[in-house]
């Protein structure tokens, strides 16, 4: 299903874990930030309304996307007591290759924290064609890729304690 067939900021609080003991790391990239402050604004709000404490969200920002990784890396290895960790980015298509290798070694590099974490890290990276499409995505249209995310997060720290 496509962004455009559903919002990404609808959920259903009921089906969440109460967050009041969990603690999450939020990465920001501060390439495009008005984008990147609105998706962390979804993050946070969400988290917060399932109960997360205001000072177990941690924040750090980073450069850009493609440090997103390595930020989320080091914050991973700073704090022994987070639950999970959420990276937030936009990218947004130039003129040039760079687009593609940027996402792609973000893609890459989260999916391969995952493999080697013991928290899970979430993906909340715009990889857009233009900054319409980016603000659709972080509390326009399309509702807040960051709420969308913050939910992911507070399932899959549920799921971790399970397991
Ligand atoms: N063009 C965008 C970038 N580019 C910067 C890279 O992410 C990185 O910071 C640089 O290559 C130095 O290592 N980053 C974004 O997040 N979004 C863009 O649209
Ligand atoms: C994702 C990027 O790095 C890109 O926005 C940079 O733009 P350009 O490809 O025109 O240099």
């Amino acid at each position: 299903m496509a962004t455009a067939n559903k919002n990404l900021s609808e959920y259903d609080k009921s089906t969440l874990p109460n967050g009041k003991d969990f603690k999450v790391g939020i990465v920001v990239s501060e390439w495009n930030d008005t984008v990147t402050n609105g998706l962390f604004s979804g993050a946070e709000y969400a988290l917060k309304d399932c109960g997360v404490l205001p000072e177990n969200i941690i924040r750090w920002n980073v450069p850009g996307s493609f440090e997103l990784v390595y930020g989320a890396k080091k914050m991973i290895e700073s704090f022994e007591d987070l639950d999970a960790v959420i990276v937030i980015g936009c990218v947004i298509k130039g003129e040039t290759m760079h687009f593609e290798f940027v996402c792609e070694g973000v893609t890459h590099g989260i999916k391969d924290l995952n493999l080697m974490a013991e928290i899970p890290v979430l993906f909340c990276v715009l990889t857009d064609n233009n900054m319409e499409q980016s603000l659709a995505r972080s509390g326009g249209v399309h509702g807040n890729k960051g709420t969308e995310a913050a939910v992911a997060a507070l399932k899959m720290i549920e799921l971790n304690r399970k397991y």
